[in-house]
């Protein structure tokens, strides 16, 4: 059962000329890792905020595990659902342990749960506990303050993670070691993720899925992959910047453009990457072994191949753009 369902939703807020959201359908598989992506305005955040109901579509309904929210209480929702915003919104009177523990707290967790849990929660975002715990947010880099507000959403153990441009206002170094960073929790907790972003390279790296935004619809929603070889309008490829090769191979995962694994496989020595490396290493190491295929290898097994094919899909695009009804709306 899909985890998250979009059916017709609409938003107009009041005296607007058009709807902020515009008959938006689509539904998010659990376990999946979603960016929202789009030019300012078209609707992402609002998207977003109607997910945890910070506000309420004026048409059509959203589904969680086939229910619709505005059946569940506000607060029971909101404690399934974590929510990271760019300036990680941390209360300033609070220590890091405080915040934290905001929401086991509002659970009436025991004391030394709830301590365990902050803990816990700050290693696995990187901050040793015993240096941060009583800090205060001012304390705190930006990128520091993200991953307390990262640690903060998840201390519920919520299924579900709602994360509007987490990573905006962070300078690029720091910004790409969170992107890994939260591409290894997702493998981690496997939560479903919604992702919002206006960083087109952010969104091919994260996404195992990109909706495309423009003006409140949904103009694509597909791989990374698949919008880069068959986008569905010409707003689509200029968008994604569909013609730059060298820079979709560069944050283009392997896992993206991998095939099943054929009878007749076998594994060349040398000729194996990881699900997670890029699309450049992966061409660079067919380039150098010669193989006719690279023997895609995860936990100590073989879980997909790819060849100069798979890769070169990308750069067919470039002569023939055609445009594909694939996953439009
Ligand atoms: N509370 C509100 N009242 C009226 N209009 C609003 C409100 N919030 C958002 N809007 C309008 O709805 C549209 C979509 O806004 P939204 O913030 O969802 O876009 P966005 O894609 O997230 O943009 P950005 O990337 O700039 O944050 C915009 O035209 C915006 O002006």
């Amino acid at each position: 059962m899909s985890k998250i369902e979009f059916e017709r939703v609409s938003l107009r807020f009041p005296h607007s000329s058009r709807p902020a959201v515009d008959e938006c359908s689509f539904s998010v598989e659990s376990g999946q890792f979603v960016v929202i992506l789009g030019p300012s305005g078209c609707g992402k955040t609002t998207l977003l905020k109607m997910v945890n109901r910070l506000v309420d579509p004026t048409q059509g309904q959203i589904r969680l595990e086939g229910k619709d929210i505005r059946q569940f209480p506000v607060t029971a929702l909101r404690q399934r659902i974590g929510y990271v915003i760019q300036q990680s919104g941390l209360f300033p009177h609070m220590t890091v342990a405080q915040n934290i523990s905001v929401v086991p707290r509002l659970l009436g967790w025991a004391k030394e749960r709830i301590r365990e849990r902050v803990d816990d929660l700050l290693s696995l975002v990187n901050l040793p506990p015993h240096e941060y715990r009583h800090r205060y947010p001012t304390q705190l880099s930006g990128g520091q303050q993200q991953r307390v507000g990262l640690a903060r959403a998840l201390a519920g153990d919520p299924d579900l993670l709602l994360m509007d441009e987490p990573f905006g206002a962070i300078d690029a170094i720091t910004r790409s070691k969170l992107q890994e960073e939260i591409l290894r929790l997702q493998r981690q907790l496997k939560k479903t993720i919604l992702f919002v972003s206006h960083d087109v390279e952010e969104a091919l790296r994260l996404a195992d899925q990109i909706l495309v935004m423009h003006k409140g619809r949904v103009a694509q929603f597909d791989t990374p992959f698949r919008l880069l070889t068959q986008p569905a309008s010409p707003f689509v490829k200029e968008l994604l910047g569909a013609d730059d090769m060298v820079r979709q191979l560069s944050v283009l995962r392997v896992e993206t453009a991998m095939a099943e694994i054929p009878h007749n496989h076998t594994i060349q020595e040398g000729a194996v990457v990881k699900p997670q490396e890029s699309l450049r290493r992966a061409l660079s190491v067919l380039l150098r072994t010669g193989a006719a295929a690279l023997t895609v290898w995860e936990d100590g097994r073989a879980i997909g191949i790819l060849t100069l094919d798979h890769i070169r899909d990308l750069a067919v695009l470039e002569e023939t753009p055609a445009y594909g009804a694939q996953g439009s709306a």
